[in-house]
């Protein structure tokens, strides 16, 4: 589990983050939405220490990340995996490679035993076999699988991904979604997720938290999304068509 406690970031005196709390549970997809430039990639960022916040604290299972010393915000880092925007894969290492990469960084395992960790991370997101192949040569929907391997291969506890969707088909996207969760449920990590897809928010969203403009504007679940009497919220739901047809105003 993952808390945040009254997160506020500034940057050049603007405030970006006014005070978000909110609990990411294990074993659950947890989503943060909102619209473009309201703070989800700061936020995401201050969670897993790529920015540090001016006040709040994030907490994983019980430990202080935030005020925490070196060797215990290293032990964290370790336990976190990450899915970036478009894979962000080494163009210049093939799929094997680029998967064992984290292993060859972070830890001692014999070759042998990576190579076997590698290739159950490939089959378990579909990929057996493609070890050989260069990211030019697959799809961007194997980029992201590849990503997703990657960002598992290290028994991670902790899956953070920033806009798993963005570049892909609404097909590749739903896969990509069902992936993610799907590999959250069986392996017991507590994920979050920046988007702004409203079918992602629909299909995977076990916890949502809604931002606009830097606050925390609602929190819930895919269940009690459509009720929720939040304007801004409602206006970020239906601004797409599809919703509004699927869910009445
Ligand atoms: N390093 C930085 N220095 C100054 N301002 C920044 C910095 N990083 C982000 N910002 C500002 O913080 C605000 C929130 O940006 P952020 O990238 O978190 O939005 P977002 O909700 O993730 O948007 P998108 O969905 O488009 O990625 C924006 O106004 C952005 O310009």
């Amino acid at each position: 589990m993952i808390e945040i406690e009254n997160i506020k970031k500034s940057f050049d005196g603007k405030a970006v983050l006014h005070g978000i709390s909110g609990t990411f549970e294990k074993g659950k997809t947890n989503l943060i939405i909102g619209a473009s430039g309201t703070g989800k990639s700061v936020l995401l960022k201050c969670i897993v220490g790529l920015v540090k916040p001016d006040e709040g604290t994030v907490t994983y299972d019980g430990r202080d990340f935030t005020h925490g010393d070196k060797s215990l915000r290293t032990d964290i880092r370790r336990e976190i995996g990450m899915l970036f925007q478009g894979g962000a894969l080494f163009d210049s290492m093939n799929v094997e490679a680029n998967v064992m990469f984290p292993l060859n960084v972070l830890t001692k395992m014999p070759q042998a035993e990576k190579l076997d960790r590698v290739n159950f991370c490939l089959e378990r997101v579909g990929l057996a076999g493609v070890n050989k192949k260069m990211p030019s040569e697959v799809s961007g929907g194997m980029k992201k699988r590849v990503g997703i391997a990657r960002a598992i291969v290290n028994n991670s506890k902790y899956l953070f991904c920033d806009e798993p969707n963005s570049g892909l088909d609404p097909q590749t996207s739903i896969t990509i979604d069902n992936l993610i969760q799907e590999i959250t449920y069986e392996f017991d990590i507590t994920t979050v997720v920046v988007t702004h897809d409203m079918n992602s928010v629909m299909e995977i969203g076990d916890y949502i938290l809604f931002m606009h403009q830097g606050y925390k504007k609602w929190e819930g679940s895919t269940a009690t999304i459509a009720q929720a009497d939040v304007p801004e919220l409602k206006d970020f739901i239906f601004a797409n068509k599809l919703m509004r047809t699927m869910i009445k105003k």
